[in-house]
């Protein structure tokens, strides 16, 4: 297995193992010194302190299940590390060294619950030594044994503390980042929502938002009784426009007219909306027939004296406005939708740039026409 897919405790546990047995060589060796001990002894613990890091990595390397033998790895070091304190009488220093060791590893990895599992392998170690060879009490180091014991937990102390500080600061930056992500893509939601929602020419909603609202606001009429009117807008002879200054200035045209609506519907709540291609819609939600009849009016009598000037061509025309109301002329959406378009077609018929109330309508004036 390569050692980029092995789990991260593997990995890591392999550096610390084998830090923390280098690092213990100096002050066990020196133990040994004292002790005058034998080569096999010292084969034994070159072993333990060198070979053994790499044998215990290779085999959760190659394990089905690479962390769960890891943290059994961990236990087997302590009852090795038990084993040898045991060996050399408990030396207190270094088994003090070599007990901290072991908690620390094993707090790194299972957390503090799992700290008894460590002391119990540790225990163990001790145990097995004592009922194989007795356990005979030799508390003592040399001074300069002790100094190498204390010097060199201190070292790995503060390399496993500065591996937390380095992963916390990661895991700030990993945060940081993926808040940054997130905020990114809820720009960018919204952006999507704003664009699904509105007409790019104009800026102004588009009839699917408008459908919606519509239904919404409808609702919200029902409950409360607040009037709704709706003015459904249409630019008389827009054909022409098109035809006589070319399809830009009718942009332009189109765009102008969608400013007028815009500065009408800035109270909260109206909207305006491009309909169709130079069809417009108002919803203005808690406005009577009447009132919605004065906006139109005057917003026709505005249009009709506005010059809009494009590529240095002026240009003139005038709008033809439908209004209808609930509850006057129903409370449901397409019903209200189509009675506003009825008096639109009936104000193109009476010759254009006039406003027309659905109820002023002549008996089927437009092929949609349904009964009221
Ligand atoms: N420039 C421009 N023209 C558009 C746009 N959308 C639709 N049109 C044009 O608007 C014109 C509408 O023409 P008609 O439906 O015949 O209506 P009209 O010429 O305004 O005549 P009346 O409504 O009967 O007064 C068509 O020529 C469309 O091509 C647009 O976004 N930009």
């Amino acid at each position: 297995m390569q050692a980029g897919k092995l789990h991260w405790v593997v990995t890591l546990n392999r550096r610390n193992r084998s830090l923390f047995f280098a690092l213990g060589l100096s002050a066990l060796g020196a133990h040994l010194a004292y002790l005058q001990a034998g080569p096999l002894m010292w084969t034994l613990l070159l072993l333990q302190l060198l070979v053994y890091p790499q044998l215990v990595y290779w085999r959760a390397a190659r394990a089905a299940d690479p962390l769960r033998a890891e943290l059994q790895n961990l236990l087997v070091d302590g009852v090795l590390l038990g084993a040898w304190s045991a060996v050399w009488g408990l030396p207190l220093w270094i088994s003090f060294m070599l007990f901290v060791g072991v908690c620390i590893n094993v707090v790194i990895f299972m957390g503090i619950p799992s700290l008894w599992k460590g002391v119990v392998a540790m225990l163990a170690g001790v145990g097995l030594v004592a009922a194989v060879h007795g356990l005979e009490f030799r508390p003592h180091t040399e001074l300069h044994t002790s100094l190498l014991c204390i010097v060199l937990l201190t070292a790995y102390l503060l390399i496993v503390a500065n591996d937390a500080y380095q992963r916390g600061v990661k895991l700030r930056d990993s945060r940081h980042e993926l808040g940054q992500r997130l905020a990114q893509i809820t720009r960018l939601q919204s952006q999507l929502q704003e664009q699904a929602e509105r007409d790019p020419l104009t800026g102004l909603h588009n009839r699917r938002f408008l459908d919606d609202a519509l239904e919404r606001e409808l609702a919200a009429c029902a409950q409360t009784g607040a009037p709704l009117a709706l003015v459904l807008i249409d630019i008389d002879r827009f054909k022409r426009i098109n035809d006589t200054y070319g399809h830009p200035a009718g942009d332009e045209m189109i765009r102008r007219l969608a400013d007028l609506l815009r500065d009408r519907v800035r109270d909260g709540g109206l909207i305006a909306c491009r309909y169709g291609g130079e069809e417009f819609l108002l919803m203005l939600p808690g406005t009577t027939v009447d009132e919605a009849m004065a906006m139109a009016e005057e917003l026709r009598t505005t249009f009709a004296s506005l010059e809009v000037v494009s590529g240095g061509q002026a240009m003139r025309t005038t709008l033809s406005i439908g209004v209808a109301g609930c509850p006057e002329h129903g409370d449901a959406a397409q019903r209200l939708v189509l009675r506003a378009d009825q008096a639109l077609y009936e104000a193109k018929l009476r010759g254009r740039n006039q406003v027309v109330r659905a109820s002023e309508l002549r008996e089927v004036s437009h092929p949609l026409a349904s009964p009221a």
